[in-house]
């Protein structure tokens, strides 16, 4: 069997604390033979103070040679004042963007054993499963032009511009199409085509692809700020969620709180299947960011990113029934009643990063 080449860029923050819970995962897993090859590179602002930049051409090549990614987090006030260009977070767009991964599904699933602890009652979280597609190399974060112009007065001006392609927007829809065909096969599409002409386009482009190739999935469109509200307010309405860069990045950390905290959040971020081999690059990663406030304290919940190993190996080594059972061993060791802080309720049993991690993975090989 070919070894698995994983390339992990734990990060900033709490981004090497909850690396730390998926590398014993992989130690263990290594020892029954599952054969994963890690090798470990620098991103965001720990790149930055080695070499200036968020990531390395060095590193950016592992990256592109490997056959997934594992990503912690990045940035933080350390480096607020650096350049906007080799700021922590340009370390992991560059890394989206070079890997061409266009498709990020961020799923937001209640635990059982959570569906208490959200700030929304019980009814309206309890069984919660969405998954949001969210468009993630076009759109605002990457179109030009991109700048703070001076205009001379005294006055600057800050440009950023969202473009999407009809070729963008066909490709995300048919992986929200496809995903929801093994799901309850209903897609809301969420653009804002009443005030812009991007979203416009999404609309008539998601209707199209629709038409003519899934017209057998149950489509809906929704503003989408309408769509923050009715997350909020009925969830369970939502079966795949598909939408842009930016309305998906926000999207996703509020259904993040749907199901108790960001702390639980993972994602995948996908690339096109290869022509040949079938094979697609992929990053997996936390939705959270580096979580400055509590980075350092050995508090961090580590469900998120040990959650998005076990979507890399569904997705990038087919290795479903690992992924299941580590997902299972997630959920067991809730119904056991340990929590992290952020996820934690009266009667339940405080637990910190490593402890949090030590449990899950015992649940997993047991
Ligand atoms: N993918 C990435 O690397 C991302 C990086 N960021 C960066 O992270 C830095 C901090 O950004 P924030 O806005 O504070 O967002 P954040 O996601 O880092 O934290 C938001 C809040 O959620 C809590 N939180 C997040 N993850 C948690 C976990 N695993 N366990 C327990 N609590 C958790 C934090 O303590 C904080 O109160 C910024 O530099 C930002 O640009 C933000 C989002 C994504
Ligand atoms: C580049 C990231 C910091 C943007 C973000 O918040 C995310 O992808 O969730
Ligand atoms: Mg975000």
């Amino acid at each position: 069997m070919a070894a698995r080449k994983l390339f992990l860029l734990s990060g900033d923050g709490i981004g090497p604390e909850a690396m730390a819970e998926v590398k014993k995962i992989i130690a263990a897993m290594n020892k029954t033979g599952a054969g994963f090859e890690t090798e470990e590179g620098l991103v965001g602002g720990c790149a930055y103070d080695a070499h200036g930049k968020a990531i390395s051409e060095t590193d950016m090549e592992k990256a592109l040679a490997a056959d997934a990614v594992l990503f912690g987090a990045v940035g933080g006030p350390k480096w607020d004042s650096v350049p906007y260009e080799v700021r922590p977070e340009a370390g992991l767009l560059r890394l989206r963007k070079d890997l061409a991964l266009f498709a990020n599904l961020r799923p937001a699933i209640c635990y059982p054993a959570l569906a208490d602890s959200s700030s929304l009652k019980k009814d309206i979280i309890e069984g919660l499963d969405i998954l949001i597609v969210r468009e993630l190399t076009g759109g605002v974060y990457f179109g030009e032009p991109k700048e703070i112009i001076d205009l001379g007065n005294g006055q600057k001006r800050g440009i950023d511009t969202q473009v999407y392609d009809t070729f963008e927007i066909e490709r995300i829809s048919g992986v929200a199409f496809e995903l929801a065909r093994t799901r309850k096969n209903h897609v809301t599409s969420m653009e804002k085509r009443n005030v812009m002409k991007s979203g416009v386009l999404w609309n008539e482009v998601v209707t199209q692809t629709h038409k003519a190739k899934y017209s057998d999935v149950k489509l809906d469109h929704m503003l989408a700020d309408a769509g923050g509200m009715q997350l909020v307010r009925w969830p369970k309405q939502f079966d795949v969620i598909v939408t842009d860069n930016l309305f998906g990045d926000m999207l996703s950390d509020v259904a993040a709180m749907l199901t108790g905290s960001l702390g639980m959040l993972p994602s995948a971020s996908l690339g096109a299947p290869d022509a040949k081999t079938g094979k697609r690059k992929a990053l997996y990663e936390p939705v959270h960011g580096s979580a400055p406030d509590i980075a350092g304290q050995g508090i961090a919940n580590p469900i998120a990113m040990i959650a998005s190993f076990a979507m890399c190996l569904r997705y990038s080594f087919g290795m479903v029934a690992e992924a299941d059972s580590l997902e299972a061993a997630i959920a067991a060791v809730l119904d056991d009643g340990l929590r992290t802080r952020d996820i934690m309720s009266a009667g339940m049993q405080e637990v910190g990063t490593t402890a949090m991690g030590d449990a899950i993975l015992a649940k997993f090989l047991a």
